[in-house]
Order: structure tokens, then sequence, then C-alpha cells
């Protein structure tokens, strides 16, 4: 097939003060497509010409595989074919925004992590035109974001929308947490239904690699019998305890983080899945898989990855990206909007931003519905700590 357009880039557009481009990256999480639409039309209704890197971090270094790098992001159906006549790239995003998934990504691009292809990121910046930049992400994108700062002189005026799964920077609500609770938990329950109709002890590997409140709030809700968070290590006797308490119940939901000592499976059970170590770890405690009761794990799954998002989140993404362009007017930059309740939103500036892997204190009691004290008192004892819970 013949290439019938040369697409052209940003640079090729008339010079712009209000050129902004869209760098979404991290994890998928209900909602990216959400804020993109926000975004969009936030921005446009303020002036700024839109464009959205196509595959993340990578659209901006040499290691780009997708053509075209760019893509100009509006809001109607006209100026999609005003733009395509001139052979600009552009998609109209006002019809996606209930969409799961996201149409500017790619698998992760570790390549960031090298400082020269953030050179050339920031150099491709400057010749591109773009005098604004906004990041979409979780924590690791919000790092990518901050070194590729480090990179960028002059620096332009620049913000960070969270939106991430695990819900893992302070001081915001991510958008895609509340959704990807709301399929987590229904995963869970429906699993804890299965146990109690068979009699069985399941072991639910849920997502959260190092922060806990995704498998947290799922396992509260669904009213899982433990909650095993990525931070755990427990102890012989906890687990002698706990094997035997799940021994005698009549069925089991338990919910395990992802993260759950990650370290230690590489080293002594490559390739298990964290709820896989932890059925081992109460097998040896003393929790025995038999034709009458089964002890089952569940390995880690991404089901809840293609949910739409739950329309409060659609919300939030509207104020958070009204609150951002709202800043940049004001003249800030390097700023994150936040939005934890209807009436408590805000930005903040970038170096008050910091991951939170810690969970809520007031939870720390819900973690455990069958009798162990001995878990309860680990507990106590170990997390409710400033250090280890907020
Ligand atoms: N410390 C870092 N330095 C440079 N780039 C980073 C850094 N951390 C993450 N990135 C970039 O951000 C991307 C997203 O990070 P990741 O941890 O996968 O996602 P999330 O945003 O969901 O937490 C990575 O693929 C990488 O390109
Ligand atoms: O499915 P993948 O791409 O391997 O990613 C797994 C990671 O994504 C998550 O599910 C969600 O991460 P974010 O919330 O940071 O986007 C993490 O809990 C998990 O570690």
């Amino acid at each position: 097939m013949t290439n019938l357009v040369e697409f052209g880039t940003p640079a090729a557009m008339p010079p712009s003060e209000r050129r902004l481009l869209l760098v979404f990256d991290g994890g998928n999480a209900p909602g990216y497509a959400s804020v993109a639409v926000a975004l969009t039309e936030e921005a446009s209704r303020r002036g700024y010409e839109v464009w959205a890197a196509t595959e993340g971090f990578r659209s901006l270094t040499p290691d780009a595989t997708n053509e075209p790098r760019f893509e100009r992001l509006i809001v109607s159906r006209r100026e999609r074919y005003a733009l395509l006549a001139k052979g600009i790239p552009a998609r109209s995003m006002g019809r996606r925004v209930l969409d799961a998934g996201s149409d500017f990504r790619s698998e992760r691009y570790l390549g960031f992590h090298d400082a020269q292809n953030r050179r050339a990121a920031a150099e491709t910046l400057r010749t591109q035109g773009f005098s604004h930049l906004v990041g979409v992400g979780g924590n690791g994108t919000f790092e990518g974001l901050r070194a590729l700062l480090g990179e960028i002189s002059p620096r332009v005026p620049t913000g960070f929308v969270n939106v991430s799964i695990d819900n893992d920077l302070a001081g915001d609500r991510a958008i895609g947490f509340l959704s990807g609770v709301e399929a987590g938990a229904t995963i869970a329950r429906g699993l804890y239904e299965d146990a109690y109709t068979h009699k069985r002890i399941y072991l639910l590997e849920m997502m959260g690699n190092r922060s806990g409140r995704h498998a947290l709030h799922c396992g509260v809700a669904a009213r899982a019998h433990l909650i095993v968070l990525p931070f755990f290590q427990f102890p012989e006797a906890v687990l002698r305890e706990t094997a035997a308490a799940l021994s005698q119940a009549d069925y089991a939901l338990v919910v395990v983080a992802e993260g759950y000592e990650r370290e230690r499976r590489a080293r002594e059970m490559p390739g298990a899945s964290a709820s896989e170590f932890l059925r081992r770890q109460l097998e040896a405690a003393g929790l025995v898989d038999s034709a009458q009761k089964r002890v089952i794990a569940e390995p880690f799954s991404r089901y809840l990855r293609g949910v739409r998002p739950a329309f409060l989140e659609i919300s939030a993404a509207y104020v958070k990206a009204s609150l951002l362009f709202d800043a940049f007017e004001e003249g800030r930059t390097e700023i994150m909007p936040f939005v934890l309740a209807s009436n408590d939103v805000g930005v903040r500036p970038f170096h008050l931003i910091a991951r939170e892997d810690r969970v809520e204190r007031a939870f720390l009691p819900l973690l455990a519905r069958l009798q162990i004290p001995g878990f309860s008192t680990w507990i106590r004892d170990n997390f409710t700590s400033e250090k280890t819970s907020l």
C-alpha cells in the first residue's frame, strides 16, 4: 500500500504561545480517556492548540516507533476535517469520554530512565514549539516528568494529572482509583460467593505492587476474611495462627496484594505469584489443600483494566483540568490539581508531592475478620506508627 499522506508535525504549524503537549504514560487505569477529553476541552476553550504524544514519553525520543508521533486533539468534527485537509493528524475527542484504555500509549518505556533520551525529549519539545506540557499517569509518570523537567531550559509551564489504580500520591484521589476499586471489589465479591458456595479458601491476588490501597478497599468492601498488604512480612507465629484459623473456617476469601514478599519470592520461588507464594507459606504452616476443602491461589489478573470509568471520575477529570488551566492563567507552573472530595480541591506544587504507599490507620482493624489475635497484635505493634500508616 502506498503512503498517501505525509503527516504534518507541530513544528509545521504557525508558531503559537499556547501549544500544549499532553503525555500519557504509566499503567493503564480507568479514566485515561476521560482525562484526555477533559484536558482537550478545557484547554481548547482557553485558546490552546492541544497535541498528544501518541506513545507517551517514547514519542519524544529517537526510540519512537509510531508515526505520527504527535496528534492534534480537538473537540469538533469540523475542525478535524479542516486539519486533516492540511495534513495535520487530528482526533476529535468529545465522544471518547467514557472509553476504557487510552489512545496515546504503548508498552512502558524504560529508556526514559536514561538521561540521554530525556535530553533528546527536551530538544523535541523545543523544536516542535511546545509552550506548555502536561503529564498524565501515576507516580512513575510523575517521576519521569520531573526528570524531563531537569533537562528543559528554559522550562515551560508544566502540569501533572494523577491517573492511577494504585492511588499512590499523597494528597489526591487519583482518577481511576474509584473505578478500579469498584471493578476489583466486584471480582473479589464474586470469589467470596464462590468460596461460600463450595466451602473453599480463595487467595485472590489484587493490584498493588507497592501501594496497598486498591487491595485494602476491595478487600474491606467485599468482606474478605483477611487482607494481606504489599509491605507485610509475616512472622512464623502469625502464619501458623492464620493457617489454623483458615483451616477451621468454613470458607474464606483472602485478598493479597501483588507486591507481597516480592524480593523474597524472586529469591526463593522465582516466577511464583504473590497468591501462590502465600498459599505455600500457609501450607507449610498447616493449611492443607484437599479434595474436600480446596485452597486455591488466584494469580494476578488485569481484568479490571478494561472497565469504563465511573462518572464521578469523569467529573473529577473535568475539575482537575479546569483547576490546572486556571492555575496556568495565574502564572503558576509545576503543579498538580487535586480532588479529595467535592469541595476539597485545589492545586499542589510538584515539590510538595510525595509517593504514598502507607494505608489509612482507621482501616487497619478491618484487615482480619477471622479471629486471629496474633495477627491483630502484630498489626497494632508494627503498622500504626506515623512511619507505616497515616
Ligand atoms: N525515575 C524515572 N526517571 C525517568 N523516567 C521515569 C522514571 N520513573 C518512571 N519513568 C517513566 O515513566 C513511565 C511510567 O512509569 P510507571 O512506573 O510504569 O507508571 P505509573 O505512572 O503508572 O506509576 C515509565 O515507563 C518511564 O518511561
Ligand atoms: O499490568 P502491568 O502493565 O504489568 O502493570 C501492573 C501495575 O499496574 C498497576 O496495576 C496500576 O499501576 P498504576 O496505578 O500506577 O497505574 C499496579 O498495581 C501494578 O503494579
